[in-house]
């Protein structure tokens, strides 16, 4: 506990803005991801072992659904899952973009469905996050999502280099990545909301960072693990 002062609302979103030094984009197997050093085979286990992150995220939405009392946020809430499962008419949904994207880099839909070649770190880090959802407060799970206030950037370097450096992969297999670009400029928008509306003692903004940080090391155990199943000597074409 501690006993300085809130920050104001400014401050508190700067703090948690400043966390973006701890995001994923700065991981060396992202790194080399965007720099154009990886091989197809890394690439391609980057794209199973992701799935398994896409499939769970509206797993993990429809924890918080489950958990939040008030209607309105739960009437914008609702449109997260959608976003990825779709709803079987005009929106194919973020999972199906992924399958695109993994048939773009050579992997077909069963494969990815099988989920044969998530690796464990993978698996314990995602199913931390949902576990997280499922027993937080829903505005503590709320906060976690924050992470994608640093998405749009590393979805924008992706559609700039992947072309450029990996000639390999039909460019419409990116679709993923531009759709989530506005999605996530629009869930910040509201995650933030309720996250500076929630957190209001200094105590409790510290708490809001230490979640933050919780998701942030989610995200980086994912391409540790990613990265160390498939080191650049081992990996085949
Ligand atoms: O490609 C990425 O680096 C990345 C990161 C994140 C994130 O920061 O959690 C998300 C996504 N993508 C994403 O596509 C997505 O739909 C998403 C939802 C959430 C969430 O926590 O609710 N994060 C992310």
């Amino acid at each position: 506990m501690t006993d300085n002062p809130a920050w104001s609302r400014g401050e508190f979103e700067a703090q948690l803005r400043a966390r973006g030094a701890g995001y994923h984009v700065h991981h060396p197997f992202n790194v080399r991801m965007n720099d154009g050093l990886l091989r197809p085979g890394q690439i391609r286990a980057w794209v199973a072992n992701r799935f398994y992150y896409q499939v769970n995220i509206p797993r993990k939405d429809a924890a918080i659904l489950a958990n939040c009392p008030d209607r309105a946020t739960r009437r914008k809430w609702v449109r997260r899952i959608l976003d990825h499962d779709g709803n079987g008419e005009d929106n194919a949904g973020g999972i199906e973009a992924w399958l695109r994207l993994g048939a773009a880099v050579g992997l077909d839909a069963d494969a990815l469905w099988s989920q044969q070649d998530v690796v464990p770190g993978v698996r314990f880090a995602v199913d931390a996050y949902v576990n997280f959802a499922r027993q937080a407060p829903w505005q503590e799970a709320v906060c976690s999502s924050l992470t994608e206030m640093f998405a749009p950037q590393i979805h924008k370097d992706r559609l700039a280099n992947w072309p450029v450096h990996y000639g390999w992969i039909d460019p419409d297999g990116l679709q993923y990545f531009r759709s989530r670009i506005r999605l996530a400029e629009r869930d910040v928008e509201h995650g933030l909301q309720v996250t500076l509306d929630h957190f209001t003692t200094r105590a409790a903004q510290e708490r809001a960072l230490d979640i933050l940080q919780f998701k942030l090391d989610i995200l980086w155990a994912m391409l540790d693990a990613i990265e160390k199943a498939c080191p650049d000597s081992e990996v085949p074409q």
